[in-house]
């Protein structure tokens, strides 16, 4: 096949162009060699990770969760969730060749050529459900991020058969449901610590009614001290949980305010604590704020499951943990209104729970 020319990206219209209207994403640009960032991607010097925000000796919990009746796992759980927001978790019963299979589903779907992607950019997308993007809230931000992603918001086998990629939806769609069964068991052991002692169909549905998986691509960057592959964040999900591949990047900020690698270990899966969850239990467990640095020599995928309460759900604080007497921290909010918040501006670390707080 005849190679395909590209002529030189210089200006910001030409960037924006190539990027997000025409589906090539931030990989289109880095596969193109170029040798600096352009403009667009440098983040303001507050926003780069600097060697000296690092807490080398630091790191957070990795809890083994094969005997799972042991009552230490399930306090490991509930003491990790309110001290650092997030751990990972191994021997989690979803089989290793279920994360090989979405690992390589998610660089069949960044392999495909442009043309293909862009069928699933917002403007072409058959739903809002599925959307192809780049960087976070491009409209939104100063300066964009190192990222480009799948968006896949779970409604039914059906709705996914017929609309998701099918280069990667069986892949996706198996992922989903061999992690529900720790899902569960993970949302279990955090109730029992709120006085919670059943979940119910009510609970339930605002635990974990709906489902969105993202596939996220960081490809390599000529600049990586410059930029970032996402911005300082804390999830807006209930539990957010994340499978990524051996290159490492993602940050998790601890109490001092320095930045704790969580480093890739094999067959694992890191969880965290989402806004939801911060809410509903009225500030037990934090959802604490994260990042992931750029590289300049390898291309790092993600695949995060957010698991949330259905956009229509009013979510605050649980009467069981109102119970003791303790003061309500948040008034109740629509869901869908919290996470339109979230979309609607660029990365700001924990902002967007300020919208909850009494
Ligand atoms: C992408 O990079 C990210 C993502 C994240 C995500 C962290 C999370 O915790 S995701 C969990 C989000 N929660 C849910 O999905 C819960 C259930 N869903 C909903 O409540 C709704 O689907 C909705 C998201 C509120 C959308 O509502 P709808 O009424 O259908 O309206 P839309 O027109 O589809 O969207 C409204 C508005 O939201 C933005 N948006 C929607 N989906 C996405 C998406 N997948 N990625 C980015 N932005 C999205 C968008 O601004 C829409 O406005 P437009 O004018 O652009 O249409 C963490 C870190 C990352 O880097
Ligand atoms: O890629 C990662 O490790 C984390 C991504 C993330 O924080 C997110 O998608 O919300
Ligand atoms: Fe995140």
């Amino acid at each position: 096949m005849a190679p395909t020319i590209v002529a030189p990206i210089t200006n910001s219209s030409e960037i924006t162009d190539f990027i997000i209207s025409k589906g090539n994403g931030v990989k289109g640009l880095s596969e193109m060699g170029l040798k600096s960032l352009p403009k667009e991607y440098v983040q303001p010097p507050e926003e780069r990770m600097s060697m000296s925000q690092i807490m080398h000796q630091e790191s957070i919990p990795i809890i083994d969760m094969s005997s799972w009746d042991d009552p230490n796992v399930a306090e490991s759980i509930c003491n990790a969730a309110e001290k650092w927001g997030f751990f990972q978790i191994t021997n989690h019963g979803v089989p290793i060749e279920v994360l090989e299979s979405v690992k390589e589903a998610t660089h069949r779907f960044f392999g495909l050529p442009a043309e293909e992607k862009s069928k699933f950019l917002k403007e072409n997308s058959p739903s809002n459900n599925v959307r192809f993007g780049t960087s976070f809230t491009p409209e939104a931000e100063k300066a964009l991020e190192w990222k480009d992603y799948l968006s896949l918001f779970y409604v039914s086998e059906d709705e996914a058969s017929a609309l998701w990629p099918p280069v990667c939806r069986d892949q996706v769609l198996e992922y989903m449901k061999s992690s529900e069964a720790v899902i569960k068991r993970l949302l279990e052991a955090l109730m029992k610590r709120l006085n919670v002692k059943e979940i119910d169909e009510m609970k339930e549905s605002v635990l974990m009614g709906s489902k969105r998986i993202n596939l996220n691509y960081y490809p390599t960057c000529p600049n990586p001290e410059l930029t970032v592959g996402v911005g300082r964040h804390s999830d807006v999900s209930t539990l957010t949980i994340l499978l990524q591949d051996d290159i490492g990047g993602l940050y998790v900020k601890g109490d001092n305010g320095r930045w704790i690698h969580v480093p890739p270990v094999s067959g694992s899966l890191v969880i965290n604590v989402g806004d939801a969850l911060q809410i509903m239990s009225n500030g037990r467990y934090k959802s604490v704020e994260h990042r992931v640095v750029a590289n300049g020599s390898k291309n790092r995928i993600s695949v995060p499951i957010f698991v949330n309460p259905r956009p229509c759900d009013m979510i605050g604080p649980f009467p069981e943990v109102l119970e003791g007497g303790e003061k309500a921290a948040y008034k109740q909010v629509l869901y869908s209104d919290y996470v339109k918040l979230f979309f609607s501006k660029a990365h700001d670390g924990k902002n967007t729970v300020e919208f909850a707080k009494i």
